[in-house]
């Protein structure tokens, strides 16, 4: 439980931090709602981070690009299967590939790309309901801890992006830092 709850917290907002520094255009949206939201307060809490639109489709773009278990888990298969017409035997151990399948261009435009607007008019839940996303995994062993982990990943970006203005060092260029 704790391995599971925080490197996969922590290496998410260093993520975050290293899209926005790259997408400028994204960090200063991202600012100018933080500024409008904690407009006058001293001090920002769980509570005021919850409902503001843009953080949110920043975290979910982070995960999207950056799944902190690109690889799930393996599962074993217990019992001959049939899986979208693939044959599985029995005692077959199954690595999903999630960083790939996040990134599929079937399913995502442009999708290396870090855009957070992709997330604003779609239906696209990132509870394991549609398999194009995977960062949770999905079906009866996904995490236990998604809405717990999603809920971590927004106070320290809030933080980080309101009380500083970030820039990359010693005139790098975005397209060309490395990330
Ligand atoms: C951004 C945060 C997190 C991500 C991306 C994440 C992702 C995942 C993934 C991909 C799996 C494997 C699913 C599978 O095997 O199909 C998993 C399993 C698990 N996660 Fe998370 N997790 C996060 C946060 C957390 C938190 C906060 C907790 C608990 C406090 C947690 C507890 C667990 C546990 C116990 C399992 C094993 C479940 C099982 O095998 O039945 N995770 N997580």
């Amino acid at each position: 439980m704790f391995g599971a709850g925080t490197d996969t917290s922590s290496s998410t907002v260093e993520w975050a931090i290293s899209k926005l520094l790259r997408c400028p255009r994204a960090m200063a949206k991202l600012q100018a709602e933080l500024r409008q939201a904690f407009k006058g307060k001293e001090r920002i809490k769980d509570d005021d981070v919850q409902n503001l639109t843009y953080l949110n489709l920043v975290v979910r773009e982070t995960l999207r690009l950056h799944p902190p278990l690109p690889l799930v888990i393996p599962h074993e298969c217990r019992e001959p299967v049939n899986v979208a017409g693939y044959d599985v035997a029995s005692n077959t151990k199954l690595v999903v590939n999630v960083f790939a399948i996040n990134q599929d261009p079937e399913y995502w435009k442009d999708a290396e790309t870090f855009n957070p607007e992709r997330f604003e008019n779609s239906n696209t839940t990132v509870m394991g309901a549609d398999y194009e996303y995977l960062t949770f995994g999905a079906g009866r062993r996904m995490c236990p801890g998604a809405a717990l982990g999603l809920a971590n990943e927004q106070l320290p970006p809030a933080h980080i992006m309101h009380y500083f203005l970030w820039k990359l060092p010693n005139g790098a260029s975005h397209s060309t830092s490395l990330t």
